[in-house]
C-alpha cells in the first residue's frame, strides 16, 4: 500500500470512530476519489487556501458541498456529498461540524484547498487553527438572518490570522421573499466588512442559494450563483506570495503513526522548502529542539519530493516516537527557529459585543493563548515598572494595551507574530508579539 494511502486511511481512521461499515465507505469513497479525479496534486496551477466561515447554519457545509458538485461537474473535483464533508459520527448526531475538513478542487485557474470551518462557538477553537491556513475566506451569511455573533467573530478573527480579503455568499435566498431585505442584509455586511478593515465597498458580494444549487433547482439562484462565487474568489483573493526563499517552517497540526513505518507529522507550511531526505528539527514544548531527518513527503494525499510553503503536507519523521511529537510545535531547518517563553505584547480586547468579556481583567490574568496550532497556559502582567503597574490598572473590554505575557511551555515564536487569547471557550483578546524576552 502507497505512503499517501495508508496516510489518509491512518488519518481518518483516528480522527472518526467511524463503524467499519462507516470505514469501509470512507476507503470507497476514496478509491472514487482517486479514480475519477485523477488531478492528484501538481504545480501546474497556482495553489490558494480557502474556506467558509459564518454563524452557524448559515450553510457553509451546503456550499462547500454546492462547490464540489459544480467543479466536478467540469471534471475539476470530487463531488463530495454534504454527509462526507460533515463526516464523522459524533458530528452527525449533534448535526453541527466539529472537525474542520480538507476539501481540494479547481478552477481554470488556480487550485484550491478548502476548509469547511465549524460554526458553533464551541468549536471555535478548530477554526482559529483552520482559518490559520487561509489566503483567503468566503463568509456564509443567511439571508433569512442576516449577520450574526459569529458572523462578525469569524470576520475578527479571519482579519486576525492573516486574511486579507473575503469573498461574501448570502445564503438562502430562496428563503427570502422580501428584496429589500436582501439589500439591507448586503449593506450591512459592507458596514461590518469595512468596521474590520476589509474592503467593504470593493468586496464581491453573491445572493444566491446553495442548497438550490446542490438540489440542481432554480439555477438562476442555484449553480450561476456558485460559479459566479468561484469566479469572485479567483479574482478577488489574491495568489499569495509564498515566501519560499526564507528557511523550512511547518507548525505541527496533527501527529499519528503509520505501523512499519513511524511518525507522521502533518500541517500547513508556513515558509520555506523542504527536500526529502532533509534534516529538520522539532522546537518547541520542550526545552531542547529534537533533531530528525524527514524521509517522505505528502502533499494533498500524494507522495513528493519536496514540500514548500503554502502546502498542507504529512512529514514521515525518522526515529521520532509518536508521543514526541505535540501539536504545536514547529518544524524547521535546523537551526533557524528558536523557542521562547516571555514576550512583550500589544492586545487588544475584545468588547462584548465582538463576543469578548463583559468585564475587565487585572494584571496576574491567566488565560489560554493560542498561536499557529499551539495553545498555551500564559500569564499576563503588567511591564515592570511601567505605569499601569503602578497604578494596578485593570484592563476593559475594548482596551488596547501592552502586557508582558509568559507562557507555560516554550514555542518558537517570533516578533510581529499574533495570537489569540482564550479563556472559557471564547476569544477576549488578540494581539501581536512586540518583542521576545526570554
Ligand atoms: N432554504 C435554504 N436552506 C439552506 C440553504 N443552504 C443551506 N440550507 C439549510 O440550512 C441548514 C444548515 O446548513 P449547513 O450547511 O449545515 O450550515 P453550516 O453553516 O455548515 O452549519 P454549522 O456547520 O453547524 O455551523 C441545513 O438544514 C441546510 O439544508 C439554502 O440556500 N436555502
Ligand atoms: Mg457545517
Amino acid at each position: 500500500m502507497s505512503f499517501a494511502r495508508t496516510l489518509l486511511q491512518t488519518t481518518r481512521a483516528l480522527r472518526s470512530n467511524a463503524s467499519p461499515v462507516q470505514q469501509a465507505l470512507n476507503n470507497k469513497l476514496f478509491y472514487n476519489a482517486t479514480r475519477n479525479y485523477a488531478v492528484a496534486f501538481t504545480r501546474d496551477k497556482p495553489h490558494v487556501n480557502i474556506g467558509t466561515i459564518g454563524h452557524v447554519d448559515h450553510g457553509k457545509t451546503t456550499l462547500t458541498a454546492a462547490i464540489t458538485k459544480r467543479q466536478a461537474e467540469k471534471g475539476f473535483a470530487n463531488y463530495l456529498a454534504y454527509d462526507a464533508i460533515d463526516k464523522a459520527p459524533e458530528e452527525r448526531k449533534r448535526g453541527i461540524t466539529i472537525s474542520t475538513a480538507h476539501i481540494e478542487y479547481q478552477t481554470d485557474n488556480r487550485h484550491y484547498a478548502h476548509v469547511d470551518c465549524p460554526g458553533h462557538a464551541d468549536y471555535i477553537k478548530n477554526m482559529i487553527t483552520g482559518a490559520a491556513s487561509m489566503d483567503g475566506a468566503i463568509i456564509v451569511v443567511a439571508a433569512s438572518d442576516g449577520q450574526m455573533p459569529q458572523t462578525r467573530e469569524h470576520l475578527l478573527l479571519a482579519r486576525q490570522v492573516g486574511v486579507k480579503r473575503i469573498v461574501v455568499f448570502v445564503n438562502k435566498v430562496d428563503a427570502v421573499e422580501d428584496k429589500e431585505m436582501l439589500e439591507l442584509v448586503e449593506m450591512e455586511m459592507r458596514e461590518l466588512l469595512s468596521s474590520y478593515g476589509f474592503e467593504g465597498d470593493e468586496t464581491p458580494i453573491i445572493l444566491g442559494s446553495a442548497l438550490c444549487s446542490l438540489e440542481g433547482r432554480e439555477p438562476e439562484i442555484g449553480e450561476k450563483k456558485v460559479d459566479e462565487l468561484l469566479e469572485a474568489v479567483d479574482t478577488w483573493i489574491p495568489t499569495p506570495e509564498r515566501q519560499l526563499e526564507k528557511p523550512f517552517l511547518m507548525s505541527v497540526e496533527d501527529v499519528f503513526s503509520i505501523p512499519g513505518r513511524g511518525t507522521v507529522a502533518s500541517g500547513r507550511v508556513e515558509r520555506g522548502v523542504l527536500k526529502k531526505d532533509s534534516e529538520v528539527e522539532l522546537v518547541g514544548k520542550n526545552n531542547a529542539p529534537i533533531r530528525t531527518k524527514v524521509t517522505d513527503i505528502e502533499t494533498f494525499k500524494k507522495s513528493c519530493d519536496e514540500s514548500r510553503a503554502g502546502d498542507n503536507s504529512g512529514l514521515l519523521l525518522r526515529g521520532v516516537k509518536r508521543e514526541d511529537v505535540l501539536r504545536g510545535m514547529i518544524i524547521a531547518k535546523p537551526g533557524t527557529s528558536k523557542a521562547h517563553r516571555r514576550f512583550l505584547t500589544s492586545m487588544y480586547v475584545l468588547t462584548k459585543e465582538e463576543g469578548g468579556r463583559h468585564t475587565g481583567f487585572h494584571t496576574n490574568y491567566k488565560p489560554q493563548l493560542f498561536i499557529r496550532t499551539a495553545d498555551e497556559a500564559a500569564h499576563l502582567t503588567w511591564a515592570e515598572g511601567s505605569a499601569e503597574e503602578k497604578e494596578d490598572k485593570m484592563v476593559m473590554p475594548g482596551d488596547n494595551v501592552e502586557m508582558v505575557c509568559e507562557i507555560h511551555k516554550p514555542l518558537a515564536i517570533e516578533q510581529g507574530q499574533r495570537f489569540n487569547v482564550r479563556e472559557g471557550g471564547r476569544t477576549v483578546a488578540t494581539g501581536l508579539i512586540t518583542r521576545i524576552l526570554e
